[in-house]
């Protein structure tokens, strides 16, 4: 648990490659793929919400804030992380995000992007699996929220990862495991229906 780090789930975007809806809140081992993330997740952090547009009353079961974007229209992951960084209490040491269609993520995610950023204070400690960096996973500084306001509605740029290259980022890799004799990646995510059939075989495969 890094109680003074607050958790973001990131579940606002359109799921236009699963035909629309919330991905986020579809069915994966008899329970919400978001229900698999915030299991994960909780025990990690302090102060925890949902990043999510719309009505809000979708995620009312999960007991936990649903935070609107604050810039308009749908501009990506990153309007997701500055609402969650101008949410976050000035009490945090930073926020950590995770893409709300990744139920396999590692449990010490938090831990170990912690452990990086006290090494490099003020970087933005993004984690990767197989030298492939996955943004949506980070631990971002509080402070950042008026740099990626202005990134985000003065520079009308919504790339992730040229928004990290600009503030300096460390990467932080996480191994493959293997289940069943198939190598998983821990951050493999659920964008079409064939993913969330795949996501489904790799839970079987995993249970005792
Ligand atoms: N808050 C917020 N989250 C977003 C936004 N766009 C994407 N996300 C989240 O960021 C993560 C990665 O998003 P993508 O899978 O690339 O985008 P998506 O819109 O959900 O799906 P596609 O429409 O199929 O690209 C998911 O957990 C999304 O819910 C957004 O505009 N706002």
């Amino acid at each position: 648990m890094n109680r003074d780090i607050a958790g973001i789930i990131l579940a606002g975007g359109q799921s236009r490659r699963m035909g629309g809806g919330d991905k986020s809140l579809l069915t994966l081992g008899g329970r919400s793929v978001l229900d698999q993330v915030v299991a994960r997740l909780a025990p990690q952090v302090g102060p925890l919400a949902l990043s999510a547009n719309g009505d809000p009353t979708r995620f009312a079961g999960f007991g936990l804030p649903v935070l609107a974007d604050t810039v308009e229209g749908y501009a990506g992951p990153l309007a997701g992380i500055l609402t969650g960084l101008e949410w976050a209490s000035m009490a945090c040491n930073g926020v950590v995000t995770v893409a709300g269609d990744t139920p396999f993520f590692p449990e010490d995610v938090v831990g170990r992007l912690a452990a990086v950023v006290k090494q490099r204070p003020g970087a933005i400690a993004v984690a990767s699996s197989g030298g492939k960096r996955h943004p949506t996973f980070a631990l971002w500084p509080l402070g950042l929220h008026d740099a990626l306001r202005r990134f985000l509605v003065d520079e009308d740029n919504r790339r992730v990862s040229a928004f990290i290259e600009r503030y300096g980022v460390v990467d932080v890799e996480f191994p493959m495991w293997s289940s069943g004799g198939h190598e998983i990646d821990p951050f493999f995510n659920i964008n079409t229906p064939d993913d969330l059939a795949e996501a489904e075989r790799l839970l079987q495969s995993m249970e005792p």
